[in-house]
């Protein structure tokens, strides 16, 4: 029950709420149920299928319908007199500004990427408003985090992972996890198929006898003149799975170290001519062109089950028809889209059957999906809990309440016992580059980087930054708006294509290059050091930012796994990962990691009574529930004794 002044609070704060997906349902639900009478709600989307098994505020019926607005309708149906504000747009618009956030006593993010956690985040700082930040890491669970600025750390007080990228010869020549196979389906073949034909495609493997094989390759995407579908996909298919292979394997040199690939042609899987279907694909006028599907005329129905490679082979070519003869308006402006059933299955297919061909384990079109779309896959329960972690931490921030603030992990496979973890939030981190303007540095080959290299890979990929002006010293180097004169606009264009050193103010080692986002308000310093070369493997950016990106150091295994999804950094959760993604661990840091000696250790252990962390939640400060394996061990109120957090360094 909350007190009066509590309830004081609530009722006269305005929130704002960024995302209106599983998370944003649920918090939406929460914070009318609390109390809460002014609430606007920012998302850009509309409601799709996939959704309604979790966002309970969304029917069938609303399919296609934007997010905001449906969860303000839902909701105003049990509360109709208090002021919901739906906004369908991306909170990265210029609308969106300082003045905008200016307006409210608190943020909550049900976000599910990294780049618009970053730009809420700076705004925040620059309109000085309370953030309440919540994300999930996988099968680890979720977490909610406070942020307010000059008391606790910002969101990117800590290296948060980014997206990883791979080195293009991985994806085209040498793919030695799943993953590649899937960024090969995705960007490459499937781009190469059905997207814009202009774009640059490195489909086409490099071989000692490069001429002749792009002669072969030139015109094979294309279909020809009266070429039926199924004899296409077959082209297309023997020529990325067989040809490829082929003269990839002349390239000796390649697999010296390597296990060879075997090449795969369709008449050796599936020798008999046309596959059987049964018809059903789905009818897209009725659900619309993302529900036509290639499983169901084969009658695939488990999108669990991993396909052997006939039956890859066979969704291969019955996708490839069904976009041919269903879709064909849609080819040639495709973009992958993981709510598109037809090109997930395409793509698990393709990825599959070059897993086949590398000697990579198969994997079922549910870990694909979630593979190519970075999809963290949600629990409906779970989110429910973290709505609820998110409006008590929001109240307590309306209340000023600094001591008792704390970042909850919810852990999803609860741990000796835990299911919530409460730490105290770190303090600001004083070599922050976006709360505490600390500068970064890059190494980069000055002689060799275009500006427009360094705007994509460090300023918009690393930097997060959203209209992006760059200076050195009092020349400006680059721009983006929309009041720009025609002139500005070329002078920029044509800087965009020099080298850093030949630019008009030339940026050389020693260099200081001042980066700003005038959206953001946010202003950072990169010291300019020049390197001659970068390791294609290990650098693929040719370019390397620090001061900021480096996690922390590495102990054996220690990784810190993600999308961008996440709330957690790899100093909050230092994730010991076993192989690959499974046996994951978690280790909290600050809680009980330090021990006495000074040793490092797990969160499975802290649950002994000696433990700090035990200490913290010890007495009659926890309530436990269920029996004795299982107990799950709740709070009673937010004012745990816990132990002072260290870094996890
Ligand atoms: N830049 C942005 N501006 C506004 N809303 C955003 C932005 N980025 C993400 N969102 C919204 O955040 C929500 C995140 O919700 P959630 O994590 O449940 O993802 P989802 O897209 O609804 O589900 P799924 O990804 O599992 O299909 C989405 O509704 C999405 O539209
Ligand atoms: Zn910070």
């Amino acid at each position: 029950m909350a007190s009066e002044q509590q309830l004081q609070a609530i009722k006269s704060a305005k929130v704002l709420m960024v995302g209106a997906g599983g998370i944003g349902c649920e918090l939406l639900k929460t914070l009318v149920l609390s109390g809460f009478q002014d609430i606007h709600i920012i998302d850009m989307d509309t409601i799709e299928v996939s959704n309604l098994n979790r966002q309970f505020l969304f029917r069938k019926s609303h399919v296609g319908q934007s997010k905001a607005k449906v969860a303000r309708d839902a909701v105003l149906r049990f509360r109709p007199h208090i002021n919901i504000t739906p906004y369908h747009a991306n909170v990265k618009d210029p609308e969106f500004n300082v003045d905008f956030f200016k307006e409210f006593n608190v943020v909550l993010n049900g976000l599910d990427n990294l780049d618009a956690r970053r730009h809420v985040n700076r705004l925040c700082l620059a309109a000085d408003v309370p953030l309440v930040e919540s994300g999930t890491t996988g099968f680890l669970g979720q977490q909610v985090t406070v942020h307010v600025k000059g008391k606790t750390e910002c969101y990117e007080c800590q290296p948060k992972p980014t997206p990883k990228s791979y080195p293009v010869c991985t994806i085209t020549s040498t793919p030695s996890k799943f993953v590649h196979c899937i960024v090969w389906a995705k960007d490459l073949l499937f781009a190469k198929l059905f997207g814009d034909k202009n774009q640059d495609n490195d489909l086409n493997v490099r071989s000692n006898d490069a001429a002749s094989s792009s002669e072969h390759a030139e015109d094979v995407f294309e279909r020809r003149e009266g070429e039926d579908p199924e004899q296409y996909g077959r082209r297309i298919y023997d020529h990325v799975f067989g040809y490829n292979i082929e003269v990839a394997l002349g390239n000796e040199e390649t697999w010296k170290n390597r296990n060879k690939p075997k090449p795969i042609y369709s008449k050796d899987v599936l020798p008999n001519g046309l596959i059987q279907t049964n018809g059903n694909s789905k009818d897209c006028a009725i659900d619309g062109p993302s529900s036509m599907s290639a499983m169901a005329s084969l009658s695939l129905k488990n999108p669990q089950d991993i396909w052997n490679l006939v039956e890859n082979t066979k969704i291969f070519l019955e996708a490839l028809k069904l976009f041919l003869g269903k879709r064909e308006k849609d080819i040639g402006n495709l973009i992958f889209d993981k709510d598109d059933q037809l090109a997930v299955e395409f793509v698990t297919a393709a990825a599959n059957i070059r897993a086949a061909s590398f000697g990579i384990p198969l994997h079922s079109l549910f870990e694909a999906k979630g593979i190519a779309g970075n999809i963290v896959h949600a629990v409906a329960t779970t989110n429910a809990i973290i709505a609820g972690l998110i409006v008590i931490e929001a109240i307590k921030v309306l209340q000023s309440d600094t001591n008792n603030y704390r970042m909850t992990y919810c852990l999803e496979h609860p741990s000796r016992k835990m299911l919530l973890m409460p730490v105290e939030p770190f303090e600001p981190n004083k070599s922050c580059y976006v709360c505490s303007e600390t500068p970064l540095s890059l190494e980069v080959n000055t002689n060799c980087s275009k500006l427009r290299d360094f705007v994509e890979k460090i300023v918009k990929n690393k930097l997060g930054m959203n209209l992006p002006l760059i200076m050195h010293g009092s020349a400006l180097l680059y721009e983006v708006g929309d009041d720009l004169e025609e002139d500005m606009v070329a002078n920029y264009a044509a800087n965009l294509e020099k080298v850093l050193a030949e630019l008009p103010s030339p940026v050389t080692s020693g260099t200081m290059i001042t980066v700003e986002d005038l959206q953001q308000e946010f202003t950072c310093s990169i010291n300019i050091k020049h390197r001659e070369e970068f390791d294609e493997e290990k650098e693929p950016d040719g370019m390397v930012l620090l001061g900021w990106t480096q996690a922390p150091p590495r102990e054996k295994d220690n990784v810190a796994v993600g999308n961008g999804a996440s709330t957690s950094s790899a100093s909050q959760a230092a994730v010991v990962e076993a192989e690959e993604d499974d046996d994951i661990e978690i280790i909290p840091t600050g809680v009980g990691i330090v021990s006495a000696a000074g040793t490092k250790r797990k969160l499975s252990d802290t649950s002994k009574p000696t433990s700090s962390v035990a200490d913290g939640y010890n007495g009659d400060k926890k309530r436990e529930v269920g029996n004795d394996e299982d107990v799950v061990v709740m709070l009673s109120d937010g004012n745990s004794d816990i132990s002072k957090k260290k870094r996890l360094q």
